[in-house]
């Protein structure tokens, strides 16, 4: 199983960004939508049940696949042999910045869900601050998997 890994590396490593690139996007995107849903449409109109399509599918067809396939991939890569030393501080940093990501994720599935039902209780701005973390996660994550500092 080792040497398949050891084998499949470059392809698994490709895949995995690939899978992250996707992922990225929608957790930029998603509640950059959530702003405007909230500030700009009138809850029951016709772009209201635009904004909804538009938030379901981006999170069902896309953002929850890449977030499976990112986490696979990723997984794949921590059982490649010599790759991750945990006894360095990078694969924990970036194990950080992934969790938080994680939660994002599952976050924003539940306030989809609030909208769903006409019971969103976020403001705009709320929604503007959380657009952020997936920025600084980001740069932890990036940084970390980049330099791989001690
Ligand atoms: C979901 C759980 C994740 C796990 C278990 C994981 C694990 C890994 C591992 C073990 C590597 C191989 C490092 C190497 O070959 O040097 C890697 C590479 C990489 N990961 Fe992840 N990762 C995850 C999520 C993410 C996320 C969310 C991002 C970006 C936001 C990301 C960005 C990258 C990048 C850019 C590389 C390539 C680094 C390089 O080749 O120097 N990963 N990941």
């Amino acid at each position: 199983m080792t040497d398949l890994l050891s084998a499949a590396y470059p392809w698994v490593k490709s895949a995995h960004v690939i899978a992250v690139v996707a992922w990225m996007a929608g957790l930029f995107y998603l509640p950059r939508l959530f702003v405007y849903h909230v500030e700009a449409v009138e809850a029951g109109s016709g772009t209201d049940a635009l904004f909804q399509t538009m938030e379901r599918r981006l999170l069902r067809a896309i953002m929850n696949p890449a977030m499976i396939a990112t986490w696979i991939f990723g997984l794949c890569l921590v059982f490649t042999p010599g790759i991750v030393d945990w006894s360095q501080i990078w694969p924990w940093t970036k194990a950080a910045g992934v969790l938080t990501l994680t939660w994002l994720h599952h976050w924003l599935g539940k306030r989809r869900k609030d909208f769903e039902r006409g019971e969103n209780r976020i403001s705009g701005r709320s929604y503007r601050m959380m657009n952020e973390l997936p920025t600084l996660a980001l740069v932890v994550i990036v940084v970390s998997v980049i330099t791989r500092y001690a």
